[in-house]
């Protein structure tokens, strides 16, 4: 059987491991089992059985794979592809160069390779479209199956590299899967968040071997996967989302939403906010929570209208962090992240990144250092954590706020003497190839508020930290059908228009505290939108 290269699909690439068999089932039962409920492609990877065995299992499994119509790719081993006439092969950066392997397999069969690297995808673009047919792209994430890993995961931002680079070589011919710790809980993040800056590709498939191979029921793992592939939304947040720019009116539909949902926010965040974002949040209907308890965040994040705000400027054990994420993430309740001083070190560079690459953002707070950094078009390297000052760009600012949208599939807020706010959410929608069907970061709603600077804000602690927590509680608030985009907008416009009231009455730094609490109160109570200080303008 030949099957045509431009027809192969990749969506579901079933990789097989002998060694991790659940009793009572065989490589080819749990082979079997995936392609009767959808799995696409297979690879025999065998890395510990002897040739004779490996032909035998491979023939085997050629036999289902035929019944399926559906091709078998051989890994590492082209002499038993060539020898069983399987399908392709797929090699990675450590095995047989892919010239030699395409010259002894010829022109017909498929050829996937393993990238993790700029470089390497320059290289197979070089080569042309008559070599690499596929990439395997990873590892993606922690694996177990894969022993002695030599990269360490990229996460969906590294594919967005890969996928990037593919686009800037013009590797159009050249197919992708994504590979390395994929299961239910992070598929559909993979496929909505790993898209081409310029909106064009998507990753094409999703390859995965212990979710299928290492299940005691691989006919209902693979159904689920299947499900979660098919599916065309992600919902990271059960919010309505839509193209129209908020309004007083949508705005105080929010404001009614979090005053009868009244949410409970946990706040994970830094010692000297914690006091002060408390009573923000109690001042905005809400219900504070300052845990740091590892055991108990799934139980937080299960109770109706939990929100998190997760705030790393003094930073609880990552263990703790991980497990929040995941808890929330995995039951749709929203995370306002707030990156503290994203660059101002190493240590918080990668500590901030690896909290991105591990879960879901429903908005990413920052000040312009921040934003910019996240975007990568900072140059210089931050100084401190506190917002810069100065003359500023608006339009880097505001592309830059675009870029982290995009990027994360977030809702991002960047602020400074002007705000800015991108969606970046789509909607939660997701497709494999097709990305954003062309729609860049360029092209995505995006708001200023341009309401001049609030000095006095500079002058007390946490100001920043504390619309991390008005934010929360908005998103947190809102009901199934609930707009995230308008409720982050919203919360951006109470809390300026808090300040530059709170501004107007006080006597010092002292009184301001107390007045911005007091303004945040009696704004939110009124629920009068329409009469805030604060305007918004649309960019662009
Ligand atoms: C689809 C797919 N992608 C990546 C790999 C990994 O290949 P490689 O880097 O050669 O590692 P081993 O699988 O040989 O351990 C893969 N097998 N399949
Ligand atoms: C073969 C391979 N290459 C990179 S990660 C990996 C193993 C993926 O296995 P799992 O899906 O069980 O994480
Ligand atoms: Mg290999």
């Amino acid at each position: 059987m030949v099957f045509a290269k431009e027809d192969v699909d990749y969506s579901l690439y079933l990789v097989t491991d002998s060694t991790m068999l659940p009793p009572g089932t065989t490589l080819c039962s749990q082979v079997e089992a995936g392609l009767k409920n959808g799995v696409t492609l297979v690879q025999i990877r065998e890395k510990d059985t002897e040739t004779k065995n490996f032909i035998e299992e491979a023939l085997e499994v050629q036999k289902i794979c035929k019944k399926y119509n559906v091709p078998l790719i051989i890994n590492d081993r082209i002499d038993v592809a060539m020898a069983i006439d399987a399908d392709g092969v797929h090699v990675g950066q450590e095995d047989m160069p892919i010239p030699m392997v395409r010259k002894l397999l010829g022109s017909s069969k498929i050829l996937g390779w393993s990238v993790g690297k700029r470089s390497e995808v320059e290289t197979l673009a070089k080569w042309g479209p008559d070599m690499v047919d596929y990439v395997g792209v990873g590892t993606l994430f922690p694996t177990l199956t894969k022993k002695n890993p030599k990269k360490t995961p990229m996460g969906t931002q590294g594919a967005i590299s890969v996928l990037n680079a593919l686009e800037e070589f013009k590797a159009t011919w050249c197919r992708t899967v994504g590979i390395g710790g994929i299961h239910p809980d992070n598929i559909q993040r993979v496929i909505c968040q790993c898209v081409s800056s310029n909106g064009k590709r998507s990753l094409d498939g999703i390859s995965l071997v212990s979710d299928i191979m290492a299940s005691t029921d691989a006919c209902a793992a693979t159904q689920k996967l299947k499900t979660l592939i098919n599916g065309t939304k992600y919902q990271f947040v059960e919010c309505k989302l839509d193209a129209t720019l908020p309004t007083a009116a949508s705005i105080q539909k929010v404001l009614f939403q979090v005053s009868s949902n009244r949410p409970l926010v946990q706040h994970i965040t830094n010692k000297v906010h914690q006091n002060f974002g408390a009573n923000v949040t109690l001042a905005l209907g809400s219900s504070p929570i300052m845990s740091e308890i590892e055991s108990e965040v799934s139980e937080l994040a299960r109770i109706p209208n939990a929100s998190l705000l997760l705030n790393t400027g003094t930073v609880a054990p990552i263990g703790m962090l991980k497990a929040a994420i995941n808890a929330y993430n995995e039951v749709n309740r929203p995370i306002t992240f707030d990156p503290v001083g994203y660059s101002a070190t190493e240590t918080r560079f990668h500590l901030n990144n690896t909290l991105l690459t591990y879960g879901q953002f429903a908005c990413i707070k920052g000040n312009y250092s921040e934003i910019l950094s996240l975007a990568e078009l900072n140059k210089d390297k931050m100084k401190g954590v506190d917002s810069s000052s100065g003359d500023t760009d608006i339009n880097l600012v505001a592309r830059a706020t675009q870029i982290v949208a995009f990027k994360y599939r977030t809702v991002a807020v960047c602020t400074g003497e002007i705000d800015c706010i991108a969606d970046g959410t789509f909607g939660g929608e997701y497709k494999l190839s097709s990305g954003t069907a062309g729609v860049t970061a360029e092209d995505i709603p995006c708001v200023l508020i341009e309401d001049g600077p609030i000095p006095i804000m500079g002058d007390i602690t946490a100001s920043g930290c504390s619309l991390g927590s008005t934010i929360a509680c908005f998103i947190g608030g809102l009901d199934p059908t609930g707009n995230l985009f308008d409720a982050v907008v919203g919360a951006v416009l109470l809390y300026k228009s808090a300040g530059k009231l709170a501004s107007t009455h006080c006597q010092g730094s002292g009184s301001f505290h107390f007045q911005l609490i007091d303004a945040l109160y009696q704004l939110f109570h009124e629920n009068k939108p329409e009469k805030w200080s604060a305007s918004l303008k649309k960019f662009n």
